[in-house]
């Protein structure tokens, strides 16, 4: 059960079926169905936008998003119209070639922004979460997103799923070219995360300590490669080597080729 947080809606997009989504939504989290957000010190409401993680402020009941998954708008939109190309050095660590788009498994989905710029790029993708409110709130992105008649055809290439990743490799593992992981970086101090957003999901979260278990199963099922993305100067996971490193301003791509294994 999480503690502490409730799932709200605002009255005027209160219908019947939205009622029994939102009953359904409270279930699979396990929190309360409530229109008393101000007694919780944080809520996901479900308005016009769609849902979004808020933090409420005890003195007036006012809340302020945290976490609000767009792959219409925002930077999701940006790098949409702007910025996929396949010289990015994403879509070189994962792989990408001319006539060639792997597929992809996210082990580690978060907000979906690298696999959403895969998924435009033309690889099909599998995203992955653990945590209930990041893929109750991705799932609610995609379904937005999947009413866009132009980002219909790239949420086509998304498929969304809740699991433990390395559960999931253990049975499925081998239906992937690629096995991309970004796990969350254990930093010691909260100012070295520096997006408001990643802050806000690492205290959802917390650190993905498992993450050298997570590349092992990775390693063993992956088609043609898995790709870790590390912060800048971040230690190799388990201090493997990979094959190649893609290095950008602040992070790299880690790539470990299963055919020199
Ligand atoms: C740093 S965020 C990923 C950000 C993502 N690349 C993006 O573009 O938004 C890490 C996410 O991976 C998830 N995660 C970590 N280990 C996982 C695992 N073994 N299985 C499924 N999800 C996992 C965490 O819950 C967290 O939401």
């Amino acid at each position: 059960m999480l503690h502490n947080i409730t799932l709200s809606l605002v009255p005027e997009i209160i219908t019947d079926n939205i009622l029994i989504k939102a009953k359904e939504i409270a279930q699979f989290l396990n929190i309360p169905l409530s229109d008393r957000r101000e007694e919780y010190p944080q809520a996901l409401i479900w308005d016009r936008d769609g849902l979004s993680l808020c933090s409420i402020s005890a003195k007036d009941g006012s809340h302020a998003k945290l976490l609000y998954i767009d792959f219409m708008g925002g930077k999701n939109g940006y790098r949409h119209a702007n910025d996929c190309t396949t010289r990015q050095p994403i879509a070189k660590a994962v792989g990408i070639k001319p006539g060639f788009r792997p597929t992809v498994f996210d082990a580690t989905a978060g907000m979906g922004g690298d696999g959403f710029v895969l998924a435009c790029l033309g690889c099909r993708v599998t995203l992955c979460e653990r945590s209930p409110i990041m893929y109750t709130l991705l799932q609610d992105g995609i379904e937005r997103a999947r009413q866009d008649s132009v980002m219909n055809k790239i949420m086509a290439n998304l498929d969304l799923i809740h699991n433990n990743s390395k559960q999931f490799l253990e049975n499925h593992g081998t239906n992937y070219h690629t096995i991309y992981m970004d796990p969350m970086y254990p930093h010691k101090k909260k100012s070295a995360l520096n997006k408001k957003e990643m802050r806000v999901i690492r205290d959802l979260v917390g650190d993905d300590n498992d993450s050298d278990n997570l590349l092992e199963t990775a390693l063993t099922v992956a088609g043609n490669r898995v790709v870790v993305k590390r912060p800048k100067g971040a230690p190799y996971i388990e201090e493997r080597k990979p094959h190649h490193e893609i290095t950008m301003k602040n992070s790299r791509f880690d790539v470990y080729l299963t055919s020199y294994l």
